[in-house]
């Protein structure tokens, strides 16, 4: 997701083009969260609760032998919680609310279309960073020590405590791509992820397209302690510590605009050329190396090429298992070793992979019969894949924080080949190549 987030309440208030919040009462209201309290977990978590709470989140790592840590958001210090509604609208207006959030982290002065920053703009600070920063010392205790050449890391504390279900639940939480502390516990079942004015009018256009049913619901804006969230269901709600796999849909995985930014002002990335060095020490040229830096799109382009995104059309961003989670796919390139990694995934289960490929379709022909599909650059968005041991299988589109809708009477086809220019993201085409690695895996 884009930088572009950050944006004040005031702005993102005055910029809605429809209500703020859906009014289906769907996420459970009033919007106020629900404190996780460590009276409520057994006695030998309680210190773990507390380790916990107030932290922004566990996310896997990517790293070989490192760790990956699964469930931050589920157990955060609440603090106020509310859901923006019409009468901030008013509030406003009598210049109440900047009052009110005198103490916000939100920048006050946020661009006005989605992505208009400049080079300089985006990402100078750490907590901005995507995946690879990790509160890896929050998660001491709960990592096998043991296991620390392998590349999936046990999260034994975390799912071996005699928990209740919703306990579990809240407890098996994983954010496997995206940005470190991005995303916050909402109240029952649903969860709060950063604002972005862009996702934003997608969930709002989404809801009234054929797309709507494999979208997460969507809930409207929150405000909490002072920052903007999108509030949405939590896929993993309804599931049972559920395994996970998010697959980064398309050919390319960064904007056209973001191209050019690049050329017009380039920005030297000296934390995207630590991560390239970290795979690949060979990979940054001579000049690259005298610099210590790399370019956002020579980062993208290279991670592009260097995984299954541009002969596939997508790519393996990480797996939850049972109890372990894997962000180090980065060189999972071939069919085969995507196969390979499917079947690791649903141990081989038949049911599981037919229901994936069943909701596979489902989603294809939703896609074509999309209004806003046909509308839209689809860049960074993922299919979730979730299923559990009762053998419940679903398949979900995220993150549209890169999605853009193209200028009126344009259209794209999802299949044809990205020159620059033709906007095109390769969407249909890596879904049809992902129908046919899990094809070829049912018949095996
Ligand atoms: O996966 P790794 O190799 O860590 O690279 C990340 C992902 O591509 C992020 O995309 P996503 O959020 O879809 O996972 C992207 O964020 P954007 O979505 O902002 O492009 C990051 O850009 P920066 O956040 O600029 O570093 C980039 O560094
Ligand atoms: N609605 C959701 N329900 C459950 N998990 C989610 C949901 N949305 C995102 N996630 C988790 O968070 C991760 C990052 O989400 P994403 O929207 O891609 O963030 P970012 O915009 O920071 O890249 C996903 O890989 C997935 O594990």
């Amino acid at each position: 997701m884009p930088k572009q987030r950050r944006r004040s309440l005031r702005e993102a208030v005055f910029s809605c083009s429809s209500p703020v919040c859906d009014g289906s009462g769907r996420g459970g209201g009033g919007g106020r969260t629900r404190n996780f309290s460590s009276t409520e977990i057994c006695d030998d978590q309680t210190q773990m609760a507390e380790q916990y709470s107030g932290q922004a989140g566990f996310l896997c790592d990517g790293k070989p032998g490192r760790g990956c840590l699964v469930p931050q958001v589920t157990i955060t210090s609440d603090g106020d919680s509310r859901e923006i509604t019409e009468e901030d609208l008013e509030e406003e207006v009598n210049g109440r609310l900047r009052r009110k959030l005198s103490n916000s982290s939100i920048s006050s002065n946020g661009s006005s279309t989605a992505f208009d920053e400049s080079e300089d703009d985006i990402l100078s600070d750490n907590e901005t960073k995507s995946k690879g920063i990790v509160t890896l010392e929050h998660l001491g205790d709960s990592v096998d020590s043991g296991e620390q050449s392998n590349a999936w890391w046990k999260l034994k504390t975390i799912v071996h405590c005699p928990l209740v279900a919703t306990q579990r639940r809240r407890l098996s939480w994983v954010q496997l791509a995206g940005h470190k502390g991005s995303f916050k516990a909402g109240d029952e079942g649903s969860i709060l992820k950063k604002f972005s004015e862009n996702e934003k009018l997608c969930f709002e256009r989404l809801r009234e397209d054929t797309l709507h049913s494999f979208v997460p619901s969507y809930y409207g804006m929150v405000e909490r302690d002072g920052e903007l969230f999108l509030k949405m269901k939590d896929l993993l709600a309804n599931f049972d510590l559920p395994n996970v796999m998010d697959c980064k849909m398309g050919v390319r995985t960064y904007l056209e605009e973001e191209l050019v930014r690049a050329r017009v002002k380039p920005k030297l990335r000296e934390d995207l050329y630590n991560k390239m060095m970290e795979v690949d020490s060979e990979a940054p040229t001579a000049e690259e190396k005298k610099q210590q830096a790399v370019t956002k799109p020579r980062y993208m382009q290279w991670r592009e090429s260097l995984s299954s995104t541009n002969t596939l059309g997508f790519r393996i961003e990480g797996i939850k298992r049972g109890e372990t989670c894997n962000t180090d796919f980065k060189k999972t390139q071939s069919k085969e070793d995507v196969i390979q990694v499917f079947k690791d995934f649903v141990e081989g289960k038949k049911n599981i992979i037919n229901s994936y490929i069943t909701r596979l379709e489902d989603i294809k022909q939703a896609l074509k019969a999309s209004e806003f599909f046909k509308k839209h650059e689809v860049i960074g968005s993922s299919l979730l894949f979730i299923h559990d041991h009762k053998e419940r299988a679903e398949v979900w589109l995220i993150d549209f924080g890169k999605t853009t809708p193209l200028p009126e009477g344009e259209k794209l086809d999802h299949y044809r080949p990205w020159e620059e220019g033709n906007r095109e993201d390769g969407y249909l085409w890596g879904l049809d190549n992902l129908q046919q690695t899990l094809s070829l895996l049912a018949g095996e």
